[in-house]
């Protein structure tokens, strides 16, 4: 049987090319600029020569033709057939070695970019007077999928000229060309003339920030300009082999960690893609990137990169590299590095809690509220020699004016990924020096009185523990500062939840109630610890006041202050009592 060579249906092509591959029909102008820079870059190879594409729109009436003329390396006859008129064939792809130096320094490679001038055209029109040569050859493809070649007058320079009279649905004016020749030729290396109507020239060339001496407010305005935000922190990055470089933008405000990370990225200088979201590490959600590559290749679409090893490689790189400027920023600007991290502490922590790498570099950073204001957990090490922690704020509350006359730093951990921060802390320091406080540790900073004072109240303690036994509360005697805290309640977790059910089953109807108890299996003992403060007045006064004395509302009035000072809500009982309380003391009082 004998092969035949398969057929090309070019209306069917271009249907699967400009709906499903090219996001819009503009990106014609990107594969013009592509080829143009790339037949330079071939040219430069072999000799060198001043470089240039000049861009011709010409609109008359209803006829719009664009004209698109480079200086470079240009087509042979021979060339034309294998390269404009099959599709998928690439001078820039002639060998299979992907690492091929020359090969690498081409934005092309698929052999299908021209075919997108379809989109806008029903016509292409190529003229090229091939490098060494003095003959020029014309080449017509048409959207039937039929192609002529013919020699023409030699035009007398070496390159290629493009030219496409444009469609009548395609809204391309001036001013839409200027944005795209911006948008895709500003950093390409090659200066691009635009004239319209045969006017004046308007050059279009920029070179990236990173590689200029420019200014930081230039950078900064580029960055505010791109991203439409005010950012005041940028630094500069880039991979290991410094092949893909460019600028960070921190972002000047919250942003959630799971928010799509949306950075720049040219290849080769070439526009790409303004939604790259994968060229960064996901942890890095707080910056916003402005890359160049000469390493990363893009798809066929040119819309997007490969996700292959070196992909992996440069996200990694360019990790490390945010990393390494976050540290030094934190030695040389620890103000702007604090100001990063309070910015966007909650994502930082959220993050910190998933990866133990981060983790490792970004904890000392971490900003608390604690008994001396909001540290950092370097400052927290550097003023206390343990790191205590207290997972619940009101808990917090009522310690914080005991700790702070006691000396002793304690942070409020009660805030959204504090207490799993501080507990992964704690695994891994071995030192013992990072703990949460419980209620052990809790007495424990609360001095004890002298045995001889105790064994002389014992006996009024255990009248008032008895008065309180009825609300669940442990009572314990320390001396503590500040002298005019009466009394300190302590609640563990657990005990705050016993209590809550216990309040819904006192309230509940007595079937409910029945099925609590059993699902709860409910533990009627203790559920919090109240200390009275020996140095206080009011409590001297309390247990050394006469025998027969009723002293019931008084102790019950400290426990309900206690509960009140440590932002605790009062149960229906506590709150009728504390009213019936008022009462009998406005009463005895007055
Ligand atoms: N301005 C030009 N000067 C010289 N050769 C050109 C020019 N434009 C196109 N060509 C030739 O035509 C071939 C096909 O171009 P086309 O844009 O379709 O694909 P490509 O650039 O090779 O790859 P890609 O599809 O990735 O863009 C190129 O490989 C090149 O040999």
């Amino acid at each position: 049987m004998e092969n035949s060579i398969f057929q090309v249906n070019l209306s069917g092509i271009l249907k699967v090319l400009s709906d499903s591959l090219y996001s819009s029909w503009e990106v014609f102008i990107r594969e013009l600029l592509q080829n143009a820079n790339d037949a330079i870059t071939a040219r430069s190879l072999k000799e060198s020569f001043k470089p240039v594409i000049e861009i011709d729109f010409f609109e008359t009436g209803t006829s719009r033709v664009l004209q698109i003329k480079d200086n470079g390396i240009g087509l042979t006859a021979d060339e034309m057939t294998e390269f404009l008129s099959k599709i998928g064939s690439s001078s820039k792809r002639n060998t299979s070695d992907m690492f091929d130096r020359e090969q690498q320094s081409f934005i092309g490679q698929f052999g299908i970019g021209l075919l997108s001038c379809f989109m806008v055209s029903e016509k292409i029109e190529v003229e090229s007077t091939a490098w060494n040569s003095t003959s020029t050859m014309r080449w017509i493809g048409n959207t039937d999928g039929t192609y002529a070649i013919e020699p023409t007058d030699y035009n007398g320079y070496t390159g290629t000229k493009v030219r496409l009279a444009i469609k009548k649905d395609i809204a391309l004016t001036s001013d839409k060309l200027t944005f795209l020749l911006h948008k895709y030729g500003d950093y390409l290396p090659v200066p691009i003339k635009y004239s319209y109507n045969a006017g004046s020239e308007i050059t279009f060339q920029k070179e990236f920030p990173w590689l200029t001496r420019s200014t930081g407010s230039e950078a900064l305005m580029l960055g505010n300009r791109v991203f439409g935000e005010r950012f005041s922190h940028y630094f500069p990055i880039q991979d290991s082999k410094g092949q893909t470089q460019g600028l960070a933008y921190v972002l000047p405000h919250r942003t959630h960690t799971t928010s799509v990370s949306k950075h720049v990225l040219y290849v080769k200088r070439m526009f790409i893609s303004d939604s790259c979201g994968d060229i960064l590490p996901d942890w890095a959600f707080f910056v916003r990137a402005i890359l160049n590559s000469d390493n990363l290749s893009t798809t066929a679409s040119r819309e997007d990169i490969y996700h292959n090893e070196i992909l992996e490689e440069v996200r990694e790189s360019l990790g490390i590299s945010i990393k390494k400027y976050l540290k030094r920023l934190g030695d040389s600007d620890p103000e702007a590095m604090q100001e990063i991290i309070v910015t966007h502490a909650q994502a930082l922590k959220s993050l910190a809690l998933e990866d133990d790498d981060f983790f490792a570099f970004i904890k000392n950073w971490f900003i608390f509220p604690t008994t001396q204001g909001d540290l950092s957990l370097k400052q927290i090490q550097q003023q206390s020699s343990s790191i205590l922690f207290v997972s619940d704020l009101d808990e917090f509350r009522q310690i914080a004016p005991i700790a702070r006359a006691n000396n002793q730093l304690v942070i409020n951990a009660g805030y959204i990924y504090d207490t799993p921060i501080l507990l992964k802390l704690q695994e891994r320091d071995h030192t013992g020096k990072t703990r949460q406080i419980n209620p052990e540790y809790f007495g424990n900073i609360l001095n004890d009185i002298d045995i001889e004072i105790y064994d002389l109240i014992r006996k009024r303690i255990d009248v008032l523990q008895a008065i309180l036994i009825e609300f669940d509360v442990e009572l314990d005697i320390k001396a503590f500062s500040p002298e005019h805290v009466p009394a300190m309640l302590h609640m563990s977790q657990d005990a705050i939840q016993k209590r809550d059910f216990k309040s819904i089953r006192d309230e509940s109807d007595s079937l409910w109630a029945g099925v609590s108890d059993a699902i709860l299996d409910f533990d009627p003992g203790f559920r919090a610890k109240l200390f009275l403060n020996y140095k206080n007045e009011i409590v001297k006064k309390l247990l050394y006041t006469e025998a027969s004395k009723k002293i019931d509302p008084y102790i019950q009035m400290l426990y309900f202050n206690a509960l009140m000072m440590g932002h605790y809500p009062l149960s229906g009982k506590e709150l009728d009592r504390m009213n019936e309380n008022i009462m009998i003391l406005l009463n005895t009082n007055l």
